[in-house]
Parts: structure tokens; sequence; C-alpha cells
């Protein structure tokens, strides 16, 4: 049924906040199997972006499809086939790790004798187990980061829509999720996800888009947009960016 379509079809995506374009018109496909880097300044659009295209934010204009399924007109089925980790990681934060997975089990409704053993093995990976008892609403932004992430994947969806999933995140939990991430798209998932951090993105992806002021500037395979240069290179070609002359701040000298 779909295995035509790409993961992932964002057409015309548009969003304005109180008049003041956020998203101007994107058109993105991510490829079934590829590993998606969405690139991007402060401020670029890509929580805006991300958070449309897994029916998170309602659009002012165009739509998005999942496996060739609407994310506004069928979301359920959609949402079933995804996995998303939100900016922020917005979480019932009052509850246990494990009752969070537990919960977000039931809730898509999982035989609550997978959720607990998907949720053991993921608290034991992501070295979330020796936090018992603690409440989400007590982690570490790191350990937030990595309980939603379990979350994200608990359902062993076939794309994963991830928002900024490396920040905050210590070394030893990055190169952990790094290796989730590289067996999942080794299984035959899909992955997009936004990132800051360039080595990060060139390392892991197939694929990259740069967004800058609410419109992709460039997109393709790594080596389509990188050439031969480093990806940073291009970032900071394609976004520009002010150029520090030495004068300002003269007062932080001694
Ligand atoms: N709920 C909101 N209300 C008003 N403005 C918003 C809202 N959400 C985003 N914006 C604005 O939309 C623009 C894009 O924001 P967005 O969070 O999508 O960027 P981003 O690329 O994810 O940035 P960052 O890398 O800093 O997280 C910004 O100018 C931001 O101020």
């Amino acid at each position: 049924m779909t295995g035509e379509h790409p993961a992932l079809e964002l057409r015309g995506l548009a969003k304005s906040f109180d008049g003041k374009v956020a998203v101007a018109g994107v058109d993105l496909d991510v490829p079934a199997g590829s590993f998606y880097g969405l690139l991007g300044p402060n401020g670029a659009g890509k929580t805006t972006t991300l958070s449309m295209a897994v029916g998170l934010l309602r659009p002012d204009a165009g739509g998005a499809r999942v496996l060739g399924q609407d994310v506004w007109a069928d979301p359920v089925t959609a949402k079933q086939m995804l996995g998303v980790l939100p900016d922020g990681v917005r979480l019932f934060d009052r509850l246990s790790g494990g009752e969070l997975l537990a919960y977000h089990g039931l809730l898509r409704g999982m035989d609550p004798a997978v959720v607990d053993k998907r949720s053991a093995e993921l608290l034991d990976v992501l070295a979330l187990a020796d936090a018992g008892r603690t409440m989400v609403v007590d982690y570490s932004a790191g350990m937030k980061k990595k309980i939603g992430l379990a979350c994200a994947l608990l359902h062993g969806p076939r794309l994963l829509v991830l928002d900024e999933p490396f920040e905050a995140v210590d070394p030893v939990s990055a190169a952990l999720i790094r290796d989730i991430l590289q067996r999942y798209v080794a299984g035959g998932g899909t992955v997009i996800f936004s990132s800051h951090v360039m080595e990060v993105v060139q390392r892991l992806c197939s694929h990259v888009a740069i967004l800058a002021g609410g419109t992709i500037k460039r997109v393709g395979t790594l080596e389509q947009v990188r050439g031969d240069r480093s990806l940073e290179d291009v970032f900071v070609e394609v976004v520009g960016g002010r150029t520090a002359t030495g004068e300002e701040l003269a007062w932080l000298s001694r």
C-alpha cells in the first residue's frame, strides 16, 4: 500500500503567527529508508515545519502525507506509522519514565504485555532504568530527550520525526541515540530530524535540507548539498550571517 510513497511528503506548507511568516511554502520529499537532516538557523521555521508535518500544528496552507496517508484528513492512520519527538518535549511529567511509557502505549491501544516488555528494554538501552521512580519532571534535560525518544519508538513506527534529538544530550547518550537511529534506519525505518550540529548531520544523514527564513534553500542527498566542501561551509554561505568586525562589544575587553 505504501511502498511507492515517500515516507513524508510536504506540499506548500505555510504558517504565519500574528501576520509574521514563519514558514513560507515548504515542499519536501523524504524518501523511505532515508536519514534526513533538517538544518537551519534559529527561527528558520524548523519546529513549525515539523509540527505541521506530524499534525501537531494546523498549517495555514498546504499539507503533509506520511507514507501516502494525509496527516490532516486521516490522522489516525498517519499517526500509527509515525513516532514524534516534539520540540521542548512536552510530556506528562508527573509520571515516572516507566509510567509515561505505559501511558503512551495504552493510548495507542497496544497490548499491555508488549508495552511492559518494550518499556523495560527501552529504559535499559537508554540508560534510564536507574531513574526508577523518579518523576520525569525531575529528569535532567538530556534524560527528558531520551524518555521522549523512547515514547516515540515504543509502538515501532515506520517514520520518526525528531526535533533536535541531540540537544542537551551528553556525548555518551548522543552516541547511544546515534546507534539506535542508525539501527532503526538499517532495519527499514526512516528518520527526519532537525539539528544545529553539523558534525552529527554530516556523519549520519543520507539527505539534507537547509531551511532559512521559512523556505528551503538547499535540498538533496548529502553529497549533492555539500559538494566537495564541508556542510558547515555550505550552511554559512546559504544562511549568510553577520561577521564580527572586532569593533563591537569593545567594553568586554580589559
Ligand atoms: N507559537 C508561536 N507564536 C508566535 N510566533 C511563533 C510561534 N512559534 C514560532 N514562532 C515564530 O516563527 C518563527 C520560526 O520559529 P521556529 O520555532 O519554527 O524556528 P526554528 O527553526 O525551530 O528555530 P530554533 O532553531 O531556534 O529552534 C520564529 O520567528 C518564531 O518566533
